[in-house]
């Protein structure tokens, strides 16, 4: 605590107040107070509060700022307020139309009103009613003279009705919590805040107003005050403002003024945020940051606060929380005066990002400038006499050439006044002359805790570049609070998001997209809403953020819960399946990952991997269209791979959870040559036949094995050995022979007759498969055979696949329920044939397949 009068009692009292200074962290000591600061003191803590206007939008707000006073009992307490929400602007705009000779009677009325009417709805009683008319026949008449005025008298005027909407609503809170009877003093700060125009904006001159303040106290005994922001006196009493958001400059110089222990700035965010949170929807709220990080972050955009608005308070030592008057209960931003703490937001020194717009980089260069002294000191007192502010500065150690950043409409100017001072330089050709581009954004990631903590700059650049964000110019003072970089206007918020994923989020932060919540799909979603936790824990962070069937999607922009998945698809927010916009949702900047996983069969869908695979977004799939349909997109495929940096994964596609693909893979990669595939790698035919003794008619089993979820969604693709024509065609070509559907010898069981009907009449008309399976069954066990589906693909390149008659005591017969048996004949396992067996269809397995792929590439992205 920095008040040496403060008691054991009220320190408790503090404590438990709104703000407690005690939350400040070790930081340098304020400084001793002087003694003529202690003169107001009374013993009990001080604290500022400041309402912003939209804290005092309408009667309700009022309340609940009292409500928000009313907790903070046991101390002092200086209330700084804006005008009502709205009011300065429409001030403002009264006073342009009287100017213009506009008519400005109708707004004015509108103005009253809004006031009298939260008057009243306060109950604030006639005194306060009878002022509020007073104030407003005030601003008539000053309205009135702002037409044909002369221009001094017109400025004159303007500064006092800026001022009216503070006045108003001090009157309106000082009155609702109780007026000088409950203690509550007003302060018309015109009477007592002496400012002048500063080199910097306005500057207050700190004695008058001490002196000022203390006689004013002297006459008001109240020990609360409610204090009018934004306006001020001028030297000759002249009312004047502070400037635009001056309210949070006020409360700041009363805080100075008053030595306050803790000032609270209300607004309506949650404090200072790691980013515009309109640009990185993940911004986070920062538990405390040092008086150094929040005049960099503001300075660089954050618009919480101004960094005017700190120098008062820095002096003194006085921590600052920003909180949000509609939550109060969270707990805000502490501004403290030590040294920024690496660890205290959880996520490493950077404290925040911060973009500024509307700039432009100028560029002397040139080979006449290496080596020569006072060339910087010359091109900036050209821009300094030019008027030109500098934003960053930028030189290689060669020398060759000096840059800096400039704001946009002040780049033309910079650029003559450069040309103009290297003239000569220029003429004679030792200077190349001054390159101006536009366009240009400065991204700066700030943080005390940068200082000698290596790889901050690695990360920013790594999510830059990931972002493929080309930087122009970088920036780093010795202070390293401050590492600044210059980008294209048109990469700025990509930049941004990238660079607040690189610190904040786990490079291993998936936005996934999922296609297709069928059997496999639903399943997938179930599995998920069990891992993701755990998979969190590890650092693995797979937000779902979009789901479609063939109909509808829903888009989240934050996640998912997989839980709760398909009855949010199933809800009134979710729209028609538009695939383009999904694919987009789910490519969100600020997320560093995008996966799209399609559970459907849909050839539709899988036309569309190749524009995915190329935007960047990783593709996971059981789903075979891709895989074994025209040569022409799966080329596209694996070209889109390269150039788009996507993977795609499609290992359920050939025996569900079964390791097969990643076998042959490893075979090949390791350097073996396959000769052969064969084997079983259907797991409804496997079923099938597994089942299939007569007992039952086939038939029935098909519809079975339907219903467990084992067949493609039209069963004649399993029936006809299209699907199993399918996954040797994906095997084929995954050993690098170019082959196709049409390549493939198939055996269909599907009679001709329904081979074409709807799927429904396919499956009303099963019954007609019985006789014909009835005959190959008999004729099989006839002979001591068994039925079996089997796939072949031999070193000569020949592939069919078909019903065979095995002899009982072949490998295939000894298989159970949906095995797939996949024998691969390679050089290294040319006798004895390496195997892969297990079951090879059902949607447990198969979304287990997928979710490993999801996790293969996940665990495989940094
Ligand atoms: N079942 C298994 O054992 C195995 C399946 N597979 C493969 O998994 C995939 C899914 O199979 P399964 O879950 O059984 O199939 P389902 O028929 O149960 O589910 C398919 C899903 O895809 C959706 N869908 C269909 N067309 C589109 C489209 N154009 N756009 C968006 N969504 C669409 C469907 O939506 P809607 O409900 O609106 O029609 C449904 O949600 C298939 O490709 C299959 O080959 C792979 C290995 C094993
Ligand atoms: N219907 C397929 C499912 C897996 O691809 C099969 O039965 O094998």
């Amino acid at each position: 605590m920095s008040s040496a009068t403060f008691s054991n009692e009220a320190a408790n009292a503090a404590a438990a107040a709104a703000c407690t200074v005690a939350e400040a962290p070790a930081g340098p000591s304020p400084g001793a107070r002087p003694a003529e600061q202690e003169a107001h003191r009374t013993g009990f803590p001080i604290h500022v509060h400041k309402f912003g206007g939209s804290s005092l939008a309408d009667a309700g707000r009022f309340r609940q700022v009292r409500a928000l006073l009313e907790a903070d009992h046991g101390g002092r307490r200086v209330v700084v307020v804006s005008a009502m929400q709205g009011t300065t602007d429409a001030l403002l705009a009264l006073a342009a139309n009287a100017v213009h000779g506009r008519d400005w009677a109708p707004a004015w009325a509108a103005l009253r009103s809004r006031h009298l009417a939260a008057a009243d709805a306060l109950s604030t009683g006639a005194v306060v009613h009878d002022a509020l008319l007073e104030g407003f026949d005030t601003l008539r008449e000053q309205l009135a003279g702002l037409s044909g005025g002369e221009a001094e008298r017109i400025e004159g005027l303007a500064a006092a009705i800026q001022g009216h909407g503070e006045l108003w609503s001090s009157l309106l809170l000082q009155a609702l919590l109780g007026g000088t009877a409950a203690g509550w003093e007003r302060l018309d700060a015109r009477e007592v805040l002496v400012v002048h125009p500063g080199e910097m904006g306005v500057a207050v001159d700190r004695e008058q107003s001490r002196a000022r303040l203390q006689a004013w106290l002297g006459r008001h005994p109240g020990r609360d005050l409610v204090i009018t922001g934004f306006i001020a006196r001028d030297a000759a009493g002249a009312p004047t403002t502070l400037g635009r958001n001056g309210s949070d400059y006020s409360a700041a110089i009363f805080a100075e003024l008053f030595d306050a222990d803790a000032l609270t700035i209300w607004t309506d965010v949650d404090g200072v945020l790691s980013a515009d949170p309109r640009l990185v929807p993940d911004a986070v709220c920062l538990k405390s940051i040092s008086y150094a990080e929040a005049c960099e972050l503001a300075y660089f955009g954050a618009k919480v606060l101004h960094p005017q608005t700190l120098a008062p308070v820095q002096a003194r030592g006085i921590p600052v929380r920003i909180r949000n008057t509609l939550r109060p209960q969270a707990p805000g931003t502490l501004i403290h005066p030590g040294r920024g703490d690496a660890e205290a937001n959880g996520h490493g020194p950077v404290k925040g990002l911060s973009l500024v717009d509307g700039l432009a980089v100028l560029e002397l260069a040139g080979n006449g400038l290496v080596g020569v002294p006072g060339i910087a000191e010359r091109l900036f007192a050209a821009l300094h006499r030019s008027g030109v502010s500098v934003t960053m500065i930028s030189q290689g150690s060669s020398e060759h050439s000096i840059c800096c950043v400039v704001r946009a409409d002040q780049a033309g100017r910079g650029e003559a006044a450069i040309r103009a001072e290297f003239s000569e330089a220029i003429a004679e050709g030792q200077a190349q002359g001054v390159q101006v581009t536009g366009d240009i954004c400065v991204l700066a990631a700030v943080g005390d805790g940068m200082v000698g903590h290596h790889g901050v700059a690695a990360r920013l650049f790594g999510g830059l570049a990931q972002a493929r964000v080309n930087i122009r110019a970088i920036a780093q003072g010795a202070s390293e609070r401050n590492l600044s970089v210059a980008v294209a206007r048109a990469d700025a918020t990509r930049a941004l998001r990238a660079a607040h994923a690189a610190f904040w989020l786990s490079p291993q932060t998936v936005s996934v997209g999922l296609v297709g919540p069928g059997n496999v799909g639903r399943t997938l979603l179930q599995q998920l809403a069990e891992a993701v936790p755990g998979l969190r824990a590890r650092g693995i962070d797979l937000r779902l953020r979009a789901l479609a069937n063939s109909r509808r999607m829903v888009l989240d922009h934050a996640a998912i819960a997989p839980a709760e998945a398909l009855d949010r698809l199933g809800a009134d927010a979710a729209t028609a399946l538009d695939l383009e916009a999904f694919a987009a949702h789910v490519r969100a900047g600020h997320l560093p990952h995008a996966m799209i996983v399609d559970c459907s069969a849909s050839e539709a869908v899988a036309a569309r991997y190749p524009e995915w695979l190329a935007a960047g977004i990783h593709v996971v799939t059981p789903n075979k269209h891709a895989g074994s349909g025209e040569w022409d997109r799966y080329a596209a495929i694996v070209a889109a791979q390269r150039s788009g940096g996507g993977r795609f994964l499609y290992e359920a596609t050939v025996g569900a959870g079964l390791p097969v693909i990643l076998t042959l893979r490893n075979l090949l990669d390791t350097g073996d040559v396959l000769h052969a595939i064969d084997g079983m790698l259907s797991g409804t035919l496997a079923w099938l036949f597994n089942s299939y003794d007569g007992s039952r008619p086939f038939s029935a089993l098909v519809r079975e094995a339907r219903a467990l979820g084992y067949t493609e969604p039209d069963p004649r693709d399993d029936l006809s050995g299209l699907d199993v024509a399918r996954k040797l065609v994906i095997l084929a070509r995954e050993a690098g022979r170019g082959l196709s559907l049409a390549d493939v010898e198939v055996e269909s069981l599907v009679p001709a007759e329904l081979q074409q009907v709807g799927l429904e009449e396919f499956l009303g008309r099963l019954e007609e498969l019985d006789a014909p399976m009835r005959a190959r069954l008999e004729a099989a066990h006839a002979r001591g055979c068994r039925l079996r589906h089997l796939a072949r693909l031999d070193d000569g390149g020949r592939a069919s696949v078909g019903v065979v008659a095995l002899p009982a005591e072949h490998a295939c017969c000894h298989t159970r329920l949906t095995d797939n048996l996949v024998q691969f004949r390679s050089a290294r396992y040319a006798d004895n044939p390496l195997v892969v067996q297990g079951p090879g269809a059902g949607p447990e397995v198969t979304a287990a397949g997928v979710f490993a792929d999801v996790l293969a590439i996940a665990q495989a992205l940094r």
